[in-house]
This record gives structure tokens, sequence and C-alpha cells, in this order.
């Protein structure tokens, strides 16, 4: 039996909504087999990050190196990766292993605020991460700091995407959770050549942990499976979208999503 492989390198959610656990939960209810690499472990929950905890770079190296010199992921996504140091060695392996299909999520902040991505790691992703990515994945207050300027409109997140290009990104979708101000959610993906948005109906709920790392998991999942990356990103909107919608109502402040949500509506249809 086949089964496509995917690895994610990024960050432990303790709480189980974000993070490694959201990036696996999401390539197995997608059928693609998961492998990690944790560059740190946070210790979270629905109410927010209490502690991070970066793993010791001897054993986030070996991490890679364990995984490159023996299992061959046909897609690769980074999440969380916290310091100059982290991405650095992420960059060597990715290039070493050629790990082509990279899905870049740039995590940068958690949504209570916690810092995820030190302030002086910023540069290191834009030079020596991101000229690797087949898509990068940023939210709108992402986007505006890789690129150094505010981004109102779509039209602005259209120019945004289009500069990210220009800095040597292959693909980009900027995610529209953030802009509320229209009643549709939607992402704006550019390849280079074309522009698709590819929207879906806001859902008013606090329940939104981990929505971004589920997302590009998907897109993960998907490209490991050989689709075009335009299909990827429907097929991810609409999980993300499923697993909102059928909140889990767990925990006491901002609840996971439902990962499970997208292959038991497949079911029952
Ligand atoms: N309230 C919402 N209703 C519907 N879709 C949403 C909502 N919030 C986020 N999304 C979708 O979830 C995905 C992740 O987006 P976003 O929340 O912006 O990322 P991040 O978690 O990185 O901030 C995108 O596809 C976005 O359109
Ligand atoms: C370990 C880890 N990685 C990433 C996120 C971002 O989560 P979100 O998808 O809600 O922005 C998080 N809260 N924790």
């Amino acid at each position: 039996m086949h089964i496509p492989q995917a690895l994610t390198i990024a960050g432990s959610d303790s709480g189980g909504g974000a993070g490694i656990q959201a990036d696996l939960k999401t390539f197995q209810e997608l059928g693609v087999y998961g492998m990690s690499v944790i560059t740190a472990i946070t210790a979270q929950n629905t109410a927010g990050v209490q502690g991070v905890y970066p793993v010791e770079m001897a054993g986030i190296v070996q991490q890679l190196h364990s995984i490159g010199d023996d299992l061959q992921p046909v897609a690769v996504k980074t999440g969380m990766l916290f310091s100059a140091e982290i991405i650095r060695e992420v960059a060597q392996a990715v290039q070493a292993y050629g790990w082509t299909t990279l899905v870049i999520d740039p995590v940068m902040v958690a949504k209570g605020g916690s810092v995820l991505l030190q302030e002086q790691a910023v540069q290191a992703l834009i030079q020596e991460l991101l000229p690797l990515a087949a898509v990068i994945t940023p939210n709108v207050p992402e986007a505006e700091l890789l690129i150094g300027r505010p981004i109102r409109t779509l039209a602005e997140r259209e120019q945004a995407a289009s500069q990210l290009i220009d800095m040597g990104a292959r693909a980009v979708v900027i995610k529209g959770g953030h802009d509320t101000s229209t009643a549709q959610a939607i992402d704006v993906l550019y390849d280079g050549r074309s522009f698709h948005y590819v929207e879906g109906p806001r859902i008013h709920t606090p329940h939104t942990h981990g929505t971004g790392c589920t997302y590009s998991a998907a897109i993960t999942a998907e490209l490991a499976k050989h689709n075009d990356l335009l299909t990827a990103v429907q097929t991810a909107k609409a999980f993300v979208h499923a697993a909102i919608e059928d909140g889990l109502g767990i925990g006491s402040v901002h609840g996971p999503t439902n990962h499970f949500a997208y292959r038991q509506r497949r079911a029952v249809r």
C-alpha cells in the first residue's frame, strides 16, 4: 500500500489545538503519514501560552538528520521556528535533503500575543527560508512584518503577495482570518502568474485556536498527494472551514478546531 508522507517542523502545543499536534491530526485525517521535528515545547492551553521551552539545537539537528537519512517526506511544512539559529539549521536540512515541496507557515505570535518567533529571527526567515518556499502562508499581520508595510485592502494584499514572490517564494497565500471587514474569509493565492480568491463565509466564534496550523498542514498533506497548489488550497480551506464550524467546545477560552469534521462530513454524504 502506498501512503503519501509529510513532515512538520514546528512547536508542540500541550493543549493539542495548534502546532505539531494540529499538524499530525490534519495529516492523519487527510490520509497522510505524518512525521515531526519538534523545535520547541510550549506549555499552552485555550487560555494562552504559559511557557516556551526551545529544544536544544543538537536535538533539533538530530531529528532533521534522523528523518532525512532514512525517510522521504514528499511535502514538508514549517510552523513555529522560534530563533534564527533554528531557521538556519532547518534551511540547511531542506536544501541538503532536497525537500523542495516546502510549505512555510511563518508563525510569529500566538493569538493571545505570546512570541513564537524572536524579533531578531524575522530577517533569517526572510533571507534563508523564504527563498526555499513552494508556498508561504502568512496571515495579514505576518505578511505586514515580512514586507515592512501595512496591508489594508485586498488590492494591497495582492501587492504584498507579489512582493513576497519577488523575495523568493514560488507561491503565496495571504490568509483572511484577521480581516474582519469582509463577510467572507478570503485567502488570496498568487503563484506569480494569476491570483485566486479562495473564500468561505466568516464564522463568528472565539474558537479559532490553531486555524493557521491546521490550514497549512492541510495544504502540505494535499501537496504530498501530488495535487496541484490551487486544489490543495481549496481542500485546505474546506478542511479548516468545517473544523471551525463544528468546534469541539473544549477548554474555557479560545478553543481548538475540530479536526474530525471534514472527514465526518464526507462520510455522511
Ligand atoms: N472566523 C473564521 N471563519 C471562517 N474561516 C476562518 C475564520 N478565521 C480563520 N479562517 C480561515 O482559517 C484559515 C487560517 O487563517 P488565519 O486564522 O488568518 O490564520 P492564523 O491562524 O495564522 O492567524 C484561513 O483559511 C482563514 O480564511
Ligand atoms: C506551538 C504553536 N504553534 C503555532 C501556534 C499558532 O497557532 P494559530 O494557528 O492559532 O495561529 C501556536 N499557538 N502554538
